[in-house]
């Protein structure tokens, strides 16, 4: 039986860490504050603002959540965001994602500035990563490498196959576990026998958003899976990209869903935005 990656466990120790932090930098002055945009009223999305609202809370965050009409234009959102940038008191800004189709999403994140980008999605930090400078990782995949680590998963010299390549997830993903010494492959719908390319892997990424997708015959006995995926199944139960059960017998430690990287995501964003506000207040150059 695989071991379990207990994401919420993981993202508890985290956001610990996270706010013993930020008592510290309160001690001097510091308050770490992070701006939410939500465009529109797409029910997952509310829940995922409501539990980084949450997050700031328990962590000693100042937080602001700026809910737009779904028809909101470019120009409105993008001024906001400029608003935003200018303000001393917000460290960190996220627009979430996805935004509705009449927004030009690339141009939205563009417009966030770099210091203050506590997703790393703009392209100065994406930038970053591909050379390995950075401050900020995406959050998603700064958290699987925080359950990897949490697992004692040796990357070095060890192959990887990340399933999607996605900017925020499975490109990122790729790199970061190349940054750890890791042989890595990214597949996608055009792979050619992907059961067999995933079953080389001792690590494997699951982000294609397709319910139970993984299956036992995708994995190499002892591997470590993590699941990136969330879905509902047919009954409209929350499921990842991996049949858990038909992949729990063979993997050597897998993560859940939900309960595994989700939680991750947002203790990652509060890493960041702690992140964040130190550089704005020079204490990391
Ligand atoms: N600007 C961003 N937009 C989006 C991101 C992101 O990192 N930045 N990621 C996802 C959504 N997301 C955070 O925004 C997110 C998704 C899932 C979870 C989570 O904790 N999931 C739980 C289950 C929750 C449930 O019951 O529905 C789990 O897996 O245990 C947190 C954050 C897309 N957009």
């Amino acid at each position: 039986m695989a071991k379990l990656i207990n994401g919420k466990e993981v993202s508890a120790q985290v956001k610990a860490r996270v706010a013993a932090e930020t008592e510290e930098l309160k001690k001097k002055g510091i308050v770490p504050g992070l701006a939410v945009i939500l465009v529109g009223d797409d029910p997952a999305s509310q829940v995922y603002v409501r539990n980084k609202k949450r997050a700031c809370e328990e962590v000693g965050f100042l937080s602001e959540e700026y809910r737009l009409a779904a028809d909101v234009t470019q120009d409105e959102l993008l001024s906001l965001i400029e608003s935003l940038n200018a303000r001393s008191d917000i460290s960190g800004i996220l627009v979430q994602l996805p935004l509705p189709k009449h927004l030009d999403e690339k141009a939205v994140l563009n417009v966030i500035s770099p210091l203050k980008d506590v997703d790393a999605f703009q392209p100065v930090n994406v930038g970053r990563i591909m050379i390995g400078d950075y401050h900020f990782l995406p959050c998603t995949p700064a958290g699987v490498m925080e359950l990897l680590k949490s697992a004692d998963v040796d990357l070095c010299g060890k192959r990887a196959v990340v399933i999607g390549r996605s900017n925020i997830v499975g490109k990122p993903m790729a790199m970061l576990l190349m940054h750890e010494n890791a042989t890595v492959t990214i597949c996608h719908s055009r792979t050619k026998d992907l059961p067999s390319v995933c079953r080389e892997a001792d690590v494997l990424v699951a982000a294609i958003g397709k319910a139970k997708f993984v299956t036992a015959d995708f994995v190499k006995p002892g591997a470590a899976v993590i699941d990136v995926g969330m879905n509902r199944d047919e009954n409209g139960k929350l499921c990842g990209d991996v049949d858990f059960d038909s992949v729990e017998p063979v993997a050597g430690c897998i993560t859940p869903v939900p309960g595994g990287v989700g939680p991750m995501t947002i203790a990652m964003l509060m890493q960041n935005t702690l992140m964040a506000a130190k550089i704005q207040n020079g204490m990391i150059k």
